[in-house]
């Protein structure tokens, strides 16, 4: 394991050089993988793992929209594709992929395949970590692990097909055979992560649930929707609204952020977007630094998990998520954003 210095603070990460794909293919060599879910992480994660060299086999319910969409991937009714419990019944390492609330929904199925030594894989540490909600207790006899990709499936993916890759958490919550530490390197490795970071199912979800509702995900929509409203209500115009507040972000400034850190854009910015940069941070920190702070006790408390389980499990919970989809696309500023994107100029 190398020991790597984030910003003065040491930490354990598994490295390609010291975990190769030869040797991830050599520690899993017996395994069947079973990949039971085919969302978003599923395909990611099961194309990468097949196309690395492994034994990989997908479980999804038939005459669903994903089965489709497995098939169309090329895996095979009754090679590499199979039904749940099925699937289950094959693999001796279950990756468990469907969905948080799906994941509940079927538990009584997968228990029942978890026989001794088998390993079951999660990519979240929701589960697990609100057992008391989910009733997901595994058998004292298997194997516990978790790789959670920093990133969508999609990317996940996409990166991995450009050759890149990106990187993932890794956790072991339960090591029955003496082997969870060589199986769950061997499949982060398996599935395209480059580098591999040390956590708890715990702290995974923890970080995870408050990234997404925070600054990923739910804050950057919520100033977004703050500032773009303020210059409208101003007399802006939608176009200049929205490239002031989204299209100048994804284009180009938030580029250089990923490139090279928050100075660095900044110092291809004016010197006269640096002093009022500099000085309104700090405003905004202690803004939302009380949100925050309620975010992550909401999280801690198991409040989210509480209200993501109750929402999720509604037959029409997708159709309902699609519907807040939708009225998001269909607000002004999305619109707006709509004819902003066909406008980039292309060569
Ligand atoms: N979406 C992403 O890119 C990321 C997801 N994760 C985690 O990976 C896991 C899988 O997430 P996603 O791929 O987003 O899931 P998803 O919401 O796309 O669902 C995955 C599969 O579960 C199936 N499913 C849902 N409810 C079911 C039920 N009641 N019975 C049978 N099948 C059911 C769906 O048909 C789908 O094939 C979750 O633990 C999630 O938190 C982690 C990192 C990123
Ligand atoms: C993509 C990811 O890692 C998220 C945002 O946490 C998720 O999809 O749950
Ligand atoms: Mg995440
Ligand atoms: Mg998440």
């Amino acid at each position: 394991m190398a020991v790597i210095n984030f910003g003065g603070v040491e930490e354990n990460v598994v490295t390609r050089e010291e975990f190769p794909l030869a040797k991830a293919r050599e520690v899993l060599k017996n395994e069947t993988i079973a990949i039971i879910g085919y969302g978003v992480q599923g395909p990611g994660q099961a194309l990468n793992l097949r196309d690395n060299g492994f034994n990989v086999i997908v479980g999804q319910r038939k005459n669903s929209k994903t089965w489709d969409k497995a098939v169309a991937d090329g895996w095979v009714e009754g090679k590499t594709l199979f039904d749940i419990e099925e699937a289950c019944a094959k693999g001796t390492i279950i990756q468990y992929l469907l969905s948080d609330a799906g994941q509940i929904a079927l538990w009584d199925t997968v228990k029942k395949y978890l026989t001794a030594g088998k390993a079951l894989y999660f990519s979240h540490g929701f589960g697990i970590t609100f057992k008391e909600q989910t009733g997901i207790i595994p058998p004292a006899d298997i194997d516990v692990i978790l790789i959670a990709p920093k990133g969508s499936g999609t990317s996940l993916r996409r990166l991995f097909l450009a050759g890149e890759g990106l990187n993932s958490s890794y956790a072991i919550y339960q090591d029955a055979t003496g082997r969870a530490k060589e199986r769950v390197h061997a499949l982060g490795i398996g599935v395209g992560s480059g580098y591999l970071f040390e956590t708890t199912f715990q702290k995974e979800v923890y970080s995870d649930l408050t990234g997404e509702r925070g600054t990923l995900m739910g804050a950057i929509e919520g100033i977004f929707e703050a500032q773009y409203a303020l210059l409208r209500e101003k007399g802006h115009s939608p176009s200049e609204a929205f490239n002031e507040t989204v299209e100048e972000f994804t284009q180009s400034l938030i580029k250089l952020v990923a490139e090279n850190g928050m100075d660095w854009m900044y110092a291809n910015c004016s010197t006269t977007a640096q002093r009022g940069a500099l000085d309104w941070r700090h405003k905004f920190r202690e803004a939302t630094a009380p949100v925050f702070r309620e975010l992550y006790e909401s999280v801690a408390s198991g409040k989210e998990a509480e209200i993501t389980i109750k929402a999720n499990s509604q037959p029409d919970y997708r159709e309902k998520l699609e519907k807040e989809l939708a009225d998001l696309r269909n607000s002004e500023m999305w619109q707006t954003g709509r004819v902003v994107r066909s406008l980039r100029p292309k060569s």
